[in-house]
């Protein structure tokens, strides 16, 4: 996904990286595409998920026991989200500059040379990781949220699903870096005078807008309705997509969607911003 330098010795295989241009990685429409993107991974993940009691075990220390967990007494959770780390890792997942890791200090050595990636981003970027408060956030308020209380015994699923939720929820949140990089440089004497001032509030309000955030809110909650409706083999549709039927038969309810990204997602991903510029000019 992001352009490299030295394509060492894969180029032929199949990487999550293709070169490209520069200017294209920042161009702020190229970045709202994949926001829009990872919606669609986000909203999927959860219906997979929603299917699934909440199943509390998984996420309890020490719930599940789970001898071969790297930190005593762990949950369920913690233990697939670090050992998926672990296999992401060696294939040089964390080393992409938009994948940032929920336990960067364990990560493994890689198995496949190294890639050196074009700077893009300043490099304040790599030190930068907001997973524990999305981790926190997950199972708090958005676990609750879409899953039914109750114990169904399908822990090994639940966790599945939840680490697929949690990457992509980290990946789109983290992707702020990329959005404040690009308003940085179509605005840099603003945002120099801002970054120089230390003010964060005038940061966050110049990153804002407004009009993009509710098309965001808007757009998610009418993919989680027609993602959650069943369509027949003739195309028909058999739950409606009007937002009452939406609302009682989708497999997650919009609502919680378009909640989680006005409370959540979006305003975690203007403070990954905020931090970003905040340190833009550090050597
Ligand atoms: C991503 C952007 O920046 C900000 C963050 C948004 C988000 O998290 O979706 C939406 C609008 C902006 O407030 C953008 O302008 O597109």
């Amino acid at each position: 996904m992001f352009p490299r330098v030295n394509a060492s010795m894969d180029t032929a295989t199949v990487d999550c990286t293709t070169a490209r241009d520069l200017s294209n990685v920042l161009s702020l429409n190229n970045i709202r595409q994949t926001l829009i993107r990872l919606e669609d991974t986000i909203i999927f993940g959860l219906i997979e998920r929603a299917q699934f009691a909440r199943n509390s075990a998984v996420y309890e220390e020490p719930g599940v026991e789970v001898p071969g967990c790297s930190r005593p007494g762990c949950s369920l959770l913690e233990y697939i989200l670090r050992e998926t780390e672990q296999i992401h890792g060696r294939i040089r997942r964390y080393t992409s500059p938009d994948e940032n890791a929920y336990f960067p200090e364990a990560l493994p050595s890689l198995l496949l040379p190294p890639i050196t990636y074009e700077q893009v981003l300043a490099p304040c970027a790599a030190s930068i990781n907001l997973n524990e408060s999305i981790l926190k956030l997950y199972l708090e308020h958005l676990m609750p949220e879409i899953t039914e209380p109750g114990d169904d015994g399908n822990y090994g699923s639940a966790a599945m699903y939840d680490v697929m939720i949690l990457q992509a929820l980290s990946k789109r949140i983290h992707y702020g870096k990329f959005v404040a990089e690009s308003k940085f440089l179509s605005q840099t004497e603003k945002y120099t005078r801002l970054i120089h001032a230390h003010d964060s509030e005038g940061l966050m309000a110049a990153i804002t807008d407004a009009v993009v955030e509710a098309k965001v809110i808007q757009r998610v909650a009418r993919k989680a309705a027609i993602f959650g409706q069943d369509v027949g083999a003739a195309g028909d549709v058999i739950v409606g997509t009007d937002s009452e039927a939406a609302e009682q038969n989708a497999k997650v309810r919009p609502q919680a969607v378009a909640q989680l990204y006005k409370d959540w997602v979006m305003p975690l991903t203007k403070k990954v911003e905020v931090d970003y510029l905040l340190r833009r000019l550090e050597d």
